[in-house]
């Protein structure tokens, strides 16, 4: 399909200089209406290596779309991937400034830290927990670059997945010690529980929702690397915060994680 609105390079500066800018922008299948989910990951590519060109350092994957809730939402029946950059890792003992976004969102997240590398298309959830050292609560915010926070999912794969920030806790367990597929969470904001659910909303259990990034992966000859940080999908509906506000996410057994906007 050919580009009615440009280039590719020209829709990943727009992109990203909305990103920089902090400012929403109309979404590219508006005036791209025919664009491919294989272009769309193509761009997704090319904006990652602009962010590369400028110094940054992949550190790892994000899921998104992972649970049904969400697939449903989006009337879509697949989830989707980008990247982690190394300005992306925020901690929980620094106030993240509000003016950092645009609009954000937190989400519950398991992470992932992987130990070996791993590439295939016929990757299982085993093997995932085998090249997995440790596994921690965390917290993934995203901000579409998008207006309202409103876009298909082609827009949102080749806009990064919305990826932003993360937070990582500082209690990491070995996978081989929990049950992955029931970990209870809730999130609060300012004290007041604003979401619960179980890690069995990410595809079953967030390791196959991790398997599932890795094939796909796989089938254009990438795969993941030791030391990657991998984010297994969002467990709950995500919340908008502002400036003062304060997130936290606790896990049964896994421990919690949070962060104040300033
Ligand atoms: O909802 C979005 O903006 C797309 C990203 C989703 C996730 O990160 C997720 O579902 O975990």
């Amino acid at each position: 399909m050919k580009l009615m609105q440009g280039t590719e390079e020209e829709i990943v500066k727009y992109l990203l200089d909305a990103e920089k800018e902090k400012r929403e922008v109309e979404k590219i299948t508006t005036k791209n209406p025919d664009l491919t989910f294989e272009q769309a990951y193509k761009i997704q590519q090319k904006l990652i290596e602009q962010k590369e060109q400028e110094g940054l350092r992949r550190i790892g994957v994000k899921l998104g779309l992972t649970s049904k809730a969400k697939q449903e939402m989006m009337g879509v029946h697949e989830a989707i991937y980008g990247y982690l950059m190394d300005d992306m890792l925020a901690t929980e003992w620094e106030p993240v400034p509000y003016s950092s976004f645009i609009h954000p969102k937190a989400e519950p997240e398991i992470a992932f830290f992987i130990d070996e590398d791993i590439k295939g298309t016929s990757v299982t959830e085993e093997d995932i927990l085998s090249v997995t050292k440790y596994v921690a609560p965390a917290i993934e915010i995203i901000d579409s670059r998008y207006l309202d926070f409103k876009f298909t999912l082609v827009d949102v794969v080749a806009d990064n997945c919305s990826s932003s920030k993360f937070i990582v806790g500082n209690k990491w367990k070995y996978p081989e010690s929990l049950n992955l597929k029931e970990i209870g969470v809730y999130m609060s904001k300012n004290s007041e529980v604003a979401t619960v659910g179980t890690s069995a909303a990410v595809l079953g259990n967030p390791a196959a929702a991790v398997a599932w990034a890795v094939n796909k992966l796989g089938e254009t000859g990438r795969g993941l690397k030791k030391g990657d940080i991998v984010l297994s999908g969002a467990i709950t509906e995500a919340i908008s915060f502002q400036a003062e506000d304060t997130i936290l996410v606790d896990f049964a057994e896994l421990g919690s994680v949070s962060f104040s906007c300033k």
